[in-house]
């Protein structure tokens, strides 16, 4: 759940360390829909220092559960450890001795970001009074952040499927102010599977009795087992078929016992525990709005197409698939480099299908240092 930061404007902080959660209130933000979002918060964290030239910033997008703290312990304000292990720090591939690297929790997130259980004006949480959110929405917001901040361009924006859109995002609005972008397991828009899937997802939430039309805060419980059911549905999604039927097959776990003697498989055992998990450290109705902001998603919207949208972005795109991803399977990352002349495609080898992206950290590392960060010490 939001952890509500002091009302305030301009910059404040939970502690001057690397990696502590700031916030920054951004002001009011006309959105997509014509709706316009009072007074709004970003969460982000921060490691290494801008320079003087302030052209050294890399911004690394979270995806749909993630938030800021990309590297680092679980502690306050930090439900999980870091969801990218190693990846930022002095000598590591994001090297804090000479870039000064950011992490936004995402517009509508859960984690210190204006979203649904943050409090409006009026002292309540908002609930289903949360407007519609766009990823555009998501990168407009987060560009006045970099504005706070002084940065002008991004040496690098980097981020993985939801964190991906927001990427290419940030390449088709404010093509001047990317120098690298590199989108892992992610595509030019939201497909109709996609859309599918976040549909039935959504459908748990909002079905589950305890939703209360998104306005459960002040109760005694919320929406978890319609939330645990949506992560049941995506996490199936994030994983191939052939890793589900290497690690599991058709095993069955002795305890505890299933009811009325039926087999508990090893897979729905697996599948409970990523639900439990995600609906004791996330909120639902954060989960729906950013489910739907990533079904919004689509760089071509007012563009013509991907070519258009691509083509006043003079700088590099490296689009990374997973090729075993069978949520954002690697046509669409073609389809992004066809669209864009010079746009370099590597690909991740996983077994493990979308959320490769997460746990081939190696991978993801040897691609930052030889194609991100090592051309610019030359
Ligand atoms: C790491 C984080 O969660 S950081 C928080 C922010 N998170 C994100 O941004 C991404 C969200 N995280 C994820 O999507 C996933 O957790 C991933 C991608 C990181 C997981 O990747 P993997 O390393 O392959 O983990 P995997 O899917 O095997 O799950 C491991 C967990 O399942 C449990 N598990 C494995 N098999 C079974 C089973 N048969 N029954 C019950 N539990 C099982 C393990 O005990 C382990 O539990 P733990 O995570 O509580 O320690
Ligand atoms: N498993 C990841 C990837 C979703 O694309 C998450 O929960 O954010």
């Amino acid at each position: 759940m939001t952890t509500r930061p002091p009302t305030s404007s301009g910059s404040w902080r939970d502690g001057d360390h690397p990696g502590r959660r700031k916030f920054v209130t951004i002001g009011d933000l006309d959105l997509e829909s014509g709706d316009r979002l009072p007074d709004v918060v970003l969460a982000y964290e921060t490691w290494g220092r801008l320079d003087e030239t302030g052209d050294n910033a890399i911004l690394v997008e979270h995806a749909l559960t993630g938030d800021s703290h990309v590297v680092g312990p679980a502690g306050p304000g930090h439900p999980t450890a870091g969801w990218w292990p190693d990846l930022i720090g002095s000598g590591a591939p994001l090297d804090t001795d000479e870039f000064f690297v950011v992490a936004i929790n995402v517009l509508g997130g859960c984690q210190g970001s204006t979203g649904p259980g943050a409090r409006a004006a009026d002292g309540r949480a908002w609930g289903s009074r949360f407007p519609r959110v766009t990823i555009r929405d998501q990168v407009n917001a987060e560009a006045r952040l970099a504005d706070e901040l002084g940065i002008r361009t991004w040496h690098t924006v980097i981020g993985g499927s939801m964190g991906g859109m927001r990427t290419l995002e940030w390449v088709a609005s404010f093509p001047d102010r990317v120098a690298t972008a590199v989108a892992l397991a992610a595509s030019g828009y939201a497909t109709a599977e996609q859309i599918g899937w976040s549909q039935a997802q959504i459908l748990a939430i909002r079905n589950d009795p305890w939703f209360a039309d998104g306005d459960y805060y002040d109760r005694a419980q919320g929406p978890e087992a319609g939330l645990g059911i949506a992560r049941r549905i995506a996490h199936i999604t994030y994983r191939s078929e052939p890793e589900l039927h290497q690690r599991f097959d058709r095993d069955v776990r002795d305890e505890p016992a299933g009811d009325n003697g039926r087999p508990r498989y090893a897979v729905e055992s697996y599948l409970d525990h990523h639900g439990g998990k995600l609906a004791g450290r996330f909120d639902a109705n954060s989960y729906a709005v950013l489910s739907e902001a990533m079904n919004s998603h689509d760089i071509t919207r007012g563009r013509e197409g991907l070519r258009e949208a691509l083509a006043p972005f003079a700088g590099r795109l490296i689009v990374a698939p997973v090729d075993s991803d069978r949520l954002y399977p690697p046509r669409l990352s073609e389809e992004l480099v066809e669209a864009k002349p010079g746009a370099e495609l590597v690909t991740i080898n996983s077994l493990v299908g979308h959320d490769g992206f997460l746990t081939e950290v190696e991978q993801v590392a040897d691609l930052l240092r030889s194609v991100v960060v090592a051309p610019r010490r030359h």
